[in-house]
């Protein structure tokens, strides 16, 4: 038989498949519809520590090749995320992340204290890159920045985290950041990646963008981003030994999956593919992961993680 199961954070979760941060997760009916599906795991919508209701619509739009956002964090706020996290079923084998993306680092240092204090198997996985509050860069661009922010992360939680980092475009900020992520040993994995910041979509027939946030740019998913995925994952995976990398971008079928696998994901995360799917989508790309590894002679994930050749 053909095991998915993967083992990291010091417990295994039936399958290797749940959803990306901010898709099919901000209301509880949501999440339950989540955790009854073939999703190994479970991750809220990036939590701000008061509500929030976002940028105004059209803020999501579908086309040919993926998708493109700006949502703008809006959210229930810390609370409603952390009351489901009280009532959540653990005994399901499946974890339950919570995702976090304070507006400040106080915002997130308060957010990982509450957490800290419940004592709630739930882990925090601190988003370092939306792209779409406006005024506010991307954290994970700014190496100074997200250096002092983990200081603090480590020093609000005494657990282990893993943060959502944006995609990076080069072997220096690979190697930058790969350096200031590797002085946190509590940081046990980084979700790679985050949407690709501030894209473009134009409709010829309107002549016109196709979301209303700052002007039409939003961050990209699905077709898109994959190989830019595919190479931070690859590239974290050689440059943080000893940590996870969950591979996210571009994943809509048992293929991309295997590819990140591959690169040397430890899990894999479904966005685009899952807003439009819905969660029967993990069945479905589980069934062709097992599949294609059944064709290739791979029994487990094991097998065949990390094991991209190069020429
Ligand atoms: O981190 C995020 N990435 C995105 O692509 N969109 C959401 C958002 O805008 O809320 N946040």
């Amino acid at each position: 038989a053909i095991d998915l199961s993967v083992t990291w954070l010091g417990q295994t979760m039936p399958g290797c498949l749940y959803n990306a941060s901010g898709v099919w997760c901000r209301e509880e009916g949501e999440l339950e519809a989540l955790h009854a599906s073939a999703a190994a795991a479970v991750i809220t919508k990036s939590a701000t520590l008061t509500p929030r209701d976002g940028n105004p619509e059209p803020r999501y739009c579908r086309t040919p090749l993926g998708s493109i956002n700006s949502m703008g964090l809006p959210n229930r706020g810390f609370d409603y995320y952390l009351d489901y996290a009280r009532r959540y079923r653990y005994g399901s084998g499946k974890p339950l992340f919570l995702s976090l993306s304070g507006l400040s680092l106080d915002d997130n240092c308060a957010m990982l204290r509450r957490l800290a204090e419940e004592g709630l198997p739930a882990v925090p996985e601190v988003n370092l890159s939306c792209p779409n509050v406006p005024g506010k860069p991307q954290l994970g661009y700014d190496f100074a920045a997200t250096a002092e922010a983990l200081e603090a992360f480590d020093a609000a939680y005494s657990g282990l985290y893993g943060v959502k980092l944006p995609p990076y475009f080069d072997p220096a900020h690979f190697a930058a950041m790969a350096e200031i992520l590797n002085r946190h040993p509590r940081l046990a994995f980084v979700t790679c990646i985050n949407s690709i910041g501030n894209g473009l979509v134009v409709d010829i027939d309107s002549e016109a963008v196709v979301i209303k946030p700052k002007d039409g740019l939003g961050g990209l998913g699905g077709d898109y981003v994959l190989p830019t995925a595919l190479a931070n994952v690859r590239e974290f995976f050689r440059l943080l030994p000893g940590k996870d990398v969950v591979g996210c971008g571009g994943v809509k079928s048992g293929r991309e999956a295997f590819m990140h696998i591959l690169a040397g994901a430890r899990a894999v995360q479904v966005g685009t593919c899952l807003y439009h799917e819905g969660p029967g989508a993990f069945s479905r790309i589980a069934g062709e992961l097992a599949m294609l590894m059944r064709v290739k002679g791979y029994r487990s994930l094991d097998a065949f993680r990390g094991r991209l050749r190069t020429l």
